[in-house]
């Protein structure tokens, strides 16, 4: 069995869970308040911000180009065409994207981050990998299902976001399985480990990502005291 194969089948509740969250269930069905897409977006905007960092952290541990035109490649991806789904979402909120930028991170969407920053500095680059992959993989499959059971409406308000993901989001998945695949095999059983408990742990961050973006979740005491 490949060893994604194996992370995947341990995380089989994870992902069960997310595609079952009332935020993706939002998705699927087109109700969600305007809020709750504003938030998930300038969360989002700061997530891929981060994301792209930790890919700059993993080239510098790349053995040979090819490794290194593969991060490059995403973080194109990430920059030029992850832009659709966040506009897309901010079209249905009636908000400009350029407004929904800049904003700190809620305390989840934080812990997301930290933790990918953290297995980045600590870790070898078969763990670095190990944590960013749930992040394709789960988007990949939550755009599939959702291509099998709302389109082909050309009404849906999220067509473009499913869409996206549904297809574009393969090759991103398939690329960093194999390169994980690769690593495992060559890995002894300790490092093939943290590699698991890096990849579950982003599978759980996932599903509460989906969790603060449904909820609006803030600070529950902002930085500064307000001004009376
Ligand atoms: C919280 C969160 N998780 C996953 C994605 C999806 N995603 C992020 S980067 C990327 C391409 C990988 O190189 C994909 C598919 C997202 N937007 N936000």
């Amino acid at each position: 069995m490949r060893f994604t194969e194996e992370l995947r089948r341990e995380a089989d509740h994870l992902f069960e869970a997310i595609f079952a969250h009332p935020f993706v269930r939002g998705i699927a069905e087109g109700k969600l308040g305007r809020e709750q897409l504003i938030h998930y977006v300038k969360q989002d905007y700061e997530y891929l911000n981060a994301y792209m960092r930790v890919y700059g952290m993993a080239i510098s541990k790349c053995a040979d180009r090819e490794e290194i035109a593969m991060f490059h490649e995403q973080i194109s991806f990430i920059l030029h065409s992850e832009v659709h789904p966040h506009r897309n979402f901010c079209a249905v909120a009636g908000v400009k994207f350029e407004d929904v930028q800049g904003f700190p991170l809620a305390p989840s969407a934080d812990h997301y981050v930290k933790h990918m920053l953290a297995v980045a500095h600590q870790g070898s680059l078969g763990e670095i990998m190990a944590a960013l992959l749930p992040c394709p993989w789960t988007y990949l499959e939550i755009g599939r299902r959702l291509m099998e059971e709302v389109m082909p409406d050309p009404s849906h308000p999220f067509g473009e976001w499913i869409r996206f993901y549904g297809g574009m989001a393969g090759e991103a998945t398939e690329l960093m399985r194999s390169r994980v695949d690769a690593w495992g095999e060559t890995s002894n059983q300790a490092e093939r480990a943290r590699m698991k408990e890096h990849f579950i742990y982003s599978c759980q961050l996932e599903y509460l990502f989906w969790d603060m973006a449904f909820k609006v979740e803030e600070w529950p005491v902002p930085p500064k005291a307000a001004v009376v």
